[in-house]
């Protein structure tokens, strides 16, 4: 279909021209600001179930030219009342070495270095993704901001293997492992709200929930991601770099942001 982008011609502005609902409502990211957080105790924990991937499993890393992306295990699910929501994917945003700042979701206006999204779709009401993905009650995304500081072992597994997809549509298998590492430890304080998918289609069919704390990786992995991978495919005449993938930030219009915690 249509290719997008990130930036020039085919950049954010452009998106609303081949996909509607980019222009539209309830769109993501937003910013995570005072005056539109409110304070939410019926709020639980997020529950994770099958998360700790056994290693005789395997993952599919792919660059889909967009974003790094991870083919995730039917086993592994999420409950947010009422409904169970099944993983499908998980996909990397970043920003470029000289400017380290390309998280989607900002709090306070401060943006992370990058952000994690392990994307879900309701399987108590639909049958996959791609039909999920239409209905406003379709998916549930868990995103993690990601901050500089020490190593990360387990998203190593997922930094050491990019020399390997570099370039569009280049994939590779990897053993399975503990995602449940990829998430803060308190997985009771998060932001909550309705949003979008922040690439096109952007349909408005997102539980959103981003937790209040980040993890933690080396400038070395941030640079590694920053540095490694192409939109373009191996045999392209103008190579394009994959680095700031993240969209600008959405306007809340009535929406309210609610938070599972108070201070
Ligand atoms: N930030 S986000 O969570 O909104 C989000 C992305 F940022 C993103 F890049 C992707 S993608 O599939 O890697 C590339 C374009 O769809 C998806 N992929 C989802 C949306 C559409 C789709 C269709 C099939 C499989 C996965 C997805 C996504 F949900
Ligand atoms: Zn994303």
């Amino acid at each position: 279909g249509h290719s997008w982008g990130y930036s020039g011609s085919k950049g954010e502005e452009s998106w609303p021209k081949n996909y509607e609902f980019c222009g539209g409502v309830y769109q993501s990211p937003v910013d995570f600001h005072q005056n539109i957080l409110q304070y939410d105790s019926t709020l639980q924990p997020i529950k994770l179930s099958g998360y700790n991937v056994s290693s005789t499993d395997s993952f599919t890393l792919s660059n889909n030219g967009h974003t790094v992306q991870m083919s995730l295990v039917p086993t592994m699910k999420i409950e947010i009342e009422p409904f169970h929501y099944t993983a499908s994917q998980l996909h990397l945003h970043w920003g470029q070495k000289s400017t380290p700042k390309g998280s989607e979701h900002c709090i306070e206006g401060k943006r992370f270095a990058g952000e994690v999204h392990v994307v879900h779709y309701n399987s108590d009401k639909y049958a996959d993704l791609s039909t999920a993905m239409k209905e406003s009650d379709g998916l549930a995304v868990l995103g993690i901001l990601i901050e500089v500081g020490s190593f990360n072992p387990t998203f190593e597994k997922i930094i050491s293997q990019i020399q390997n997809i570099r370039f569009k549509n280049q994939k590779i298998q990897i053993a399975g492992f503990g995602v449940r590492e990829l998430l803060p430890e308190r997985l009771d304080e998060y932001y909550r709200y309705e949003g979008s998918l922040t690439t096109p289609p952007c349909y408005p069919s997102v539980l959103w929930t981003v937790f209040r704390n980040p993890v933690i990786i080396s400038e070395e992995q941030l640079i590694a991601l920053e540095t490694a991978l192409y939109c373009t495919d191996s045999n392209s005449s103008e190579p394009v770099e994959m680095t700031n993938n993240y969209r600008q930030l959405q306007s809340h219009g009535e929406r309210l942001v609610s938070v599972s915690f108070r201070e």
